[in-house]
């Protein structure tokens, strides 16, 4: 049976991960993509950032731009507790269903809400399909084009509030530069670069956060 690089990686988690432990998920993956085949999980070097600003936010609504196979839902509810909101969004059913398996493994699939589809379509309807206003914490790692459109969409269906960290990999590589001419240009903002290396190698990459400073767009200027 031939197995697509997706269905391999959920191989790796089933074989040598512990159900219901989340740590042993992240664990299975980066060792799978460390020694076998690399795949575009954000990582544990990267991941560790990603822990230490999702602990300092401790958001209770949480939105996710790309799930991929689950990992960084994997690391980022791991954290959390139960009554957190999370929300996760990926337009291709394949990848989604991975992602679905990963998150069961590691026992986190009353956490995680995956919803498929594409982000452009969905983040208008966050607020009536879920009845979010904000989002605290907003990852983004879905198709790096794509950065810059959806943090304006968010803006302007208000769902970013005063204190809404916005957190994005691979602001280096493969890299956003509009994305990041746009966070580090505006004064309601403070963006932050946090240097590190491409998931699995020594190439440079970094995550950008963003937070805001001043009220959400929707409470005056
Ligand atoms: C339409 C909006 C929209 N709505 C919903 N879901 C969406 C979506 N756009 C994309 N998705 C899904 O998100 C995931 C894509 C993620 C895209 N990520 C990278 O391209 C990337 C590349 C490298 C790298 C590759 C090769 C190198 F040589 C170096 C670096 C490293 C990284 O960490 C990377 O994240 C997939 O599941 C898509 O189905
Ligand atoms: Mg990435």
């Amino acid at each position: 049976l031939v197995l697509v690089l997706s269905s391999r990686l959920l191989q790796a988690v089933c074989i040598n991960a512990v159900r219901g432990n989340p740590d042993s998920v992240i664990a299975a993956i980066d060792h799978f993509c460390q020694n076998q085949e690399w795949a575009m999980n954000v990582g544990d070097e990267k991941g560790a950032i990603l822990d230490s600003v999702v602990m300092e936010t401790s958001p209770s609504t949480v939105l996710e731009l790309g799930t991929y196979c689950g990992y960084s839902a994997v690391r980022i509810m791991r954290l959390l507790p139960p009554a957190t909101r999370f929300i996760t969004l990926e337009m291709n059913p394949d990848y989604a269903a991975v992602a679905r398996q990963v998150i069961q493994h590691a026992g986190l699939q009353d956490k995680v809400c995956l919803v498929e589809g594409k982000s452009a379509d969905l983040i208008p309807k966050m607020a009536d399909m879920f009845g979010i206003r904000t989002f605290d914490f907003v990852f983004f790692d879905h198709w790096k084009d794509c950065y810059l459109p959806d943090i304006r969409l968010l803006e302007d269906c208000g769902l970013l509030d005063q204190g809404s960290v916005v957190l994005a990999d691979n602001v280096l590589c493969p890299g956003a530069p509009e994305y990041l001419d746009y966070v580090r240009s505006s004064l309601r903002f403070s963006s932050r670069f946090y240097r590190s290396h491409l998931e699995y190698t020594r190439v440079l990459d970094g995550l950008e956060s963003r937070t805001q400073t001043g009220p959400g767009s929707h409470c005056g200027r």
